[in-house]
Formats: C-alpha cells, sequence, structure tokens
C-alpha cells in the first residue's frame, strides 16, 4: 500500500492489544489468534487491519466495548461505533507486516550471519528486526521469535499452528510419523501420547528415583579414580555416559556399563543416537538436496537410524522373553506407571479404558525416541550444571552446605518430602535451566494463510516458526539482569509466565518427559556436590556445538577433588 494511503488510514485508526482481546472474526482473509470477549450489547461496525487496504474491511459485531484500548486517534467508543467509514485496527500499535530479517547471499542465504554462534546471533537479529524474524539458510526459510507471546500462539496447538514437520521444520532428517516429538500432531500421536504421557506422571516419576539414584551414584567410582590420578575430564564425555547409563535403566532395564570405569566406552545405541543427531542438524542447515546424497551425513544418518532401530528391537524382545519366563500382570494405565520396572515394562502391560495397549510399530518408534530424547537432553544440560557449579563457587558452596545441613548422603532416599527441603538446590537448578537450558528450538508451522500474530506479524500457510528458548530466557524486559546467574531470584513470589520461562516448552507438544529429568537432574547435582568439589581446568572460552540439536558445551573440562569426609 503507497505511505498516503497507509496515512488515510492511520487516521481512522484504533489500537488493539492483542492481550485484552481482538475482534476476532473480522475478515475472513486474516485469521487473528485470540479469542472474543462475551457480548454485553449488539453493536456493528466495519474493521480492516492497519495495512490493508480499507475495501477489505468486514462487519463485525462489537461484543465488549472493553475489549477496546483508548486509540491513539479514535479516543472514544462511540467514535468508533459511530464512524461512518471501515476502522483500521493496529495489532499491539503496529500495522500488519511481514517479518523482516537480514537480506540473504546466494545460495548460502543467512548462514554465515547466524553461524556458527546462532544463539547469540538471533538475539542481535531480534535487536534489530523486532520480535519475529525471518531467516534464510541454505534455502530453507525459518522464522524465529522471541516473544512469550508470540510463543504461546504457535505453542498451544490451535487451527492455527500445530507441530507438523514439514520441509523447513529442524526435525525434518529424522521426522517419523510413528512417534512422538519427531512426528506430526496426527492420530499416531494422540496414541502414542496417551500411553507415554501416563508413564511419566507426577505421580508415576518418584518410584524411579531409588533406581536413578543407584545408577548415578556410580559416577563416584569414575570420579574417585580421576581425582587419583590428578586427571580432569571432558564434561560433556562424562555427562553423555552418566545420563544414558540412567535411561538405559528407565527405558529398558538395560546397564550400559558406562560408568564401570573412565575408559568404559559408550553403548552401540547411544553412539548411533548420538551420531544420528549429529548428521541430522548438519543436513537440515544445508537444505534438503544435501540430505539425500549417497554419500556424506545424509547416507550416515539413514544408516545410524537403521541400525538403532535392530539395537532396540532386540532389547525389546530380551524383555519380552523375560515376561515370558516370569508373567507379570497387564494393568490400566495408571497402576501400570506405578507398577513398572522400565519404560518398556509399562508399555508391554498397560491397556488403557478399553483394555487396548499400544500398536506394537508405535511401541517401537516411541520407545527409541524416548531413549534418545531421554539422555541427548540430560546429558546436555548435566554438563551445563557442572559449568555453573565451576562458573560460580559461591553458590557450588551454599548447594553443599545445604546438602550437608539435611545430612543429604549417598546413601539418602530420596522422596519428594527430602527434595522439599533443598530449596537451594531447586533454585540452582531452575536457574541454570535459564540460563543454560540445552533445549532452544521448539518449531509450529502456520497451518493457515494470512496469520495475524501478535505485533502485527503476517506468515502462511507451512511458515515455520521457531520460539528461540534462549533469547526469550534473556529477554531484559522479562528477566531483571538477565547475564547475571542469581538463583535468588527465584523467590516463591517469582513466577514468570508459562511463556516466558520454559526449558521444556510449553503447549500441547511440550515435553512429556520434565519430571522425570529435573528429578534426575537434582540427584545428579545433589550426589556430585555433596563429595566432588567441581572447578574449571583453564580459562578457554566455552564453545558449544552449534551444528547439534541441542545446546552442549564441547570444551568444558574439569576437575572433581574429593571433598574431605
Ligand atoms: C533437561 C532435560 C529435557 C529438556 C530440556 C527437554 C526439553 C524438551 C522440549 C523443549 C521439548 C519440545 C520439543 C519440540 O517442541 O520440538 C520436548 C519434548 C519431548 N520430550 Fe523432553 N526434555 C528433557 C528431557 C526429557 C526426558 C528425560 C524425556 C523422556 C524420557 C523426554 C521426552 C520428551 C518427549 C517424548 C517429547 C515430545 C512430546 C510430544 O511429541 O508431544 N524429555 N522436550
Amino acid at each position: 500500500m503507497p505511505a498516503a494511503d497507509r496515512r488515510s488510514t492511520r487516521a481512522r485508526s484504533i489500537k488493539t492489544e492483542t492481550k485484552t482481546g481482538f475482534p476476532a472474526a473480522m475478515s475472513s482473509r486474516f485469521q487473528p489468534t485470540t479469542a472474543i470477549p462475551t457480548l454485553l450489547t449488539m453493536t456493528f461496525q466495519r474493521f480492516h487491519l492497519l495495512g490493508t487496504e480499507p475495501s477489505t474491511a468486514k462487519e463485525v459485531a462489537l461484543e465488549s466495548f472493553a475489549s477496546f484500548k483508548k486509540g491513539e486517534v479514535l479516543e472514544k467508543i462511540e467514535e468508533v461505533v459511530d464512524h461512518p467509514d471501515a476502522v483500521a485496527v493496529a495489532i499491539d500499535g503496529h500495522a500488519i507486516r511481514e517479518p523482516q530479517g537480514p537480506a540473504p547471499l546466494p545460495v548460502v542465504g543467512n548462514y554465515y550471519e547466524i553461524y556458527p554462534d546462532h544463539l547469540h546471533n538471533h538475539g542481535r537479529l531480534f535487536r534489530k528486526y523486532g520480535d519475529v524474524i525471518r531467516t534464510e539458510v541454505m534455502g530453507k526459510v525459518v522464522y524465529l521469535t522471541n516473544s512469550p507471546s508470540v510463543s504461546e500462539q504457535i505453542l498451544i496447538e490451535s487451527p492455527y499452528f500445530s507441530k507438523e514437520i514439514n520441509s523447513n521444520h529442524p526435525l525434518y532428517g529424522i521426522r517419523n510419523n510413528d512417534a512422538l516429538f519427531l512426528g506430526d500432531t496426527n492420530k499416531n500421536w494422540v496414541v502414542g501420547h496417551k500411553y507415554a504421557s501416563a508413564s511419566m506422571t507426577g505421580k508415576a516419576i518418584p518410584h524411579y528415583a531409588k533406581m536413578t539414584h543407584n545408577e548415578l551414584v556410580k559416577v563416584l567410582g569414575v570420579l574417585h579414580t580421576l581425582d587419583a590420578r590428578e586427571e580432569s575430564f571432558n564434561a560433556y564425555s562424562l555427562t553423555l555416559k552418566i545420563a544414558s547409563q540412567v535411561i538405559g535403566k528407565f527405558t529398558l532395564m538395560r546397564d550400559l556399563h558406562h560408568l564401570d570405569s573412565p575408559e568404559s566406552p559408550l553403548d552401540d545405541l547411544v553412539t548411533d543416537m548420538v551420531a544420528l543427531l549429529g548428521y541430522n542438524k548438519q543436513v537440515t542447515s544445508r537444505g534438503e538436496w544435501f540430505g539425500k546424497l549417497p554419500f556424506g551425513p545424509g547416507k550416515h544418518l539413514r544408516d545410524s537410524s537403521g541400525h538403532f532401530q535392530q539395537l532396540l528391537e532386540k532389547q525389546l524382545q530380551l524383555i519380552k522373553d523375560e515376561h515370558e519366563k516370569n508373567p507379570r500382570p497387564d494393568l490400566d494405565l495408571e497402576t501400570a506407571a506405578l507398577d513398572a520396572d522400565c519404560l518398556a515394562d509399562f508399555f508391554l502391560r498397560a491397556a488403557d479404558k478399553n483394555g487396548d495397549k499400544i500398536p506394537h510399530d508405535l511401541l517401537l518408534a516411541n520407545l527409541g525416541v524416548l531413549v534418545g530424547a531421554g539422555f541427548t537432553t540430560t546429558s546436555s544440560a548435566m554438563a551445563w550444571l557442572l559449568y555453573a557449579l565451576a562458573k560460580y563457587p559461591d553458590c557450588q558452596d551454599k548447594l553443599l552446605q545445604e546438602l550437608v545441613d539435611n545430612d543429604i548422603t549417598k546413601d539418602t532416599e530420596f522422596t519428594p518430602a527430602v527434595f522439599e527441603k533443598l530449596a537451594y538446590l531447586e533454585k540452582f537448578l531452575k536457574e541454570a535451566l535459564r540460563m543454560h537450558g540445552p533445549s532452544f528450538a521448539p518449531a509450529r508451522p502456520a497451518q493457515v494463510d494470512n496469520v495475524v500474530l501478535p505485533g502485527g506479524y503476517v506468515l502462511n500457510k507451512g511458515d515455520v516458526v521457531i520460539s528461540a528458548l534462549y533469547s526469550i530466557h534473556y529477554h531484559p524486559k522479562i528477566w531483571n539482569n538477565p547475564e547475571r546467574f542469581d538463583p535468588e531470584r527465584w523467590t516463591p513470589d517469582f513466577k514468570p509466565s508459562r511463556y516466558e520461562y520454559m526449558p521444556f516448552a510449553a503447549g500441547g507438544r511440550s515435553c512429556i518427559g520434565f519430571a522425570f529429568a529435573l528429578q534426575e537432574l537434582r540427584l545428579f547435582l545433589a550426589t556430585i556436590v555433596r563429595y566432588y568439589d567441581i572447578s574449571q581446568v583453564g580459562d578457554e572460552a566455552i564453545e558449544y556445538d552449534p551444528e547439534f540439536q541441542l545446546i552442549r558445551p564441547t570444551n568444558l573440562y574439569i576437575r572433581a577433588k574429593r571433598r574431605p569426609e
């Protein structure tokens, strides 16, 4: 629209705030994403969105005067109602607009503007271009947001946005429509989610505390040997072993023997999964053609995936054989969750209200996802916890003091009541997951054309928007002094909204393993800090792996010194 037209439209504009309400059905062409307020008195006016032609205006029933904020131009509601012409509506003070971003170079697009430090470069682009930015990398266009209100609209699963893994989605290379996480929100997801989420409820998770703790304390032997040798270790290499040791037991009752000694090798189940994610990130950050090559990362991705499936089937068969030898009863979902030895055991025995069990292909696909989602995330989180312990020694001292004051040892039986006493540990964990959360990119494509988001950003069907968790967790409008690691900010009264703090994402496709993960991370902190003093070796700046699906430190070396008894 020419500037002159825009000005004449502006002269008749009113301002709305999407948080307080929006005249939703104003245009069949545009699909606002907020609810209509309740009816008080019925009156009508013609509206169009600021930034569109007045001829596109539609008649709208005005259902609540209260939903209109005092405007810049039309000050009184009577002026809106009585205005003879169509009235333009600004969204959060803006005309509708397409998200902006840096101009793409031929072929590579914005690759070199964003990588290798995509987390910080995204922050810079938000500051320059606004709350929703457009990026193009090797032919793939992705939008990102650092706005909690935009994130809410994209993450809630609605007719406007849903998890659907199209070719621009970051999980495209490993999509699997039989599985949670990797698949669309379709009927398989509904079935998988019913069983998998029932296995990990807040009620069920405490019964895995003992098993988790037993696996975690095995690291004390490894640290003891390393300390005796006065050796440091790469943080992620060790936490990968720890987290997968735990998840091997939690999902498959399998001892991966990762913590028998510092030299214990990684099980194939783990090397395959790590390779798979690494190759996927390489493939998806370079364009679809790259993944289809008969050599290189695309081929490796296909090979690792096939091998991983074979290992999983073999392990599942062992559990089935065990069930044949020692039959155990089928149970309803809730009881099965409390009785199961591991997730595979749960899946084999849990029946829904109709007595139906999860179909075999969905069982296998979801078990694979739970193994992968279960350790890739927590291993990165544990590595960042070591980083936080080393970087903020005063906080480490406070943690230790709390553990000593509460008589926590490696023999403590951890119940929810014990965790409740560890208030500082909880604050430390929350703050570490804010500043150093491992997940950064829940992505959702628009489901219809011309979706108008808070701030007036317009997207079309198939456009993928990522809620940039890292940027939201450092947003200066949300967090006081965001660069400061400050566990004390988490007072009982401090409650950021669901879309301001979301290390596990939010909405219908958020993490179902969060209760297990939090319990495991609490146990990890309590176990390590009680017996070892953690410090960083050297002053090297810590790098993260930009090619990986999760944020993990690559060059963090830790020295763990045994504390005197
Ligand atoms: C610190 C640890 C963890 C973090 C930060 C984390 C984070 C997340 C995030 C951000 C998502 C949303 C992904 C998206 O929208 O694309 C997600 C989904 C998921 N997570 Fe986690 N997660 C963690 C641990 C776990 C564990 C331990 C399990 C299971 C054992 C798990 C299972 C899942 C599953 C199955 C989904 C997909 C849910 C669905 O498709 O509806 N996660 N997680």
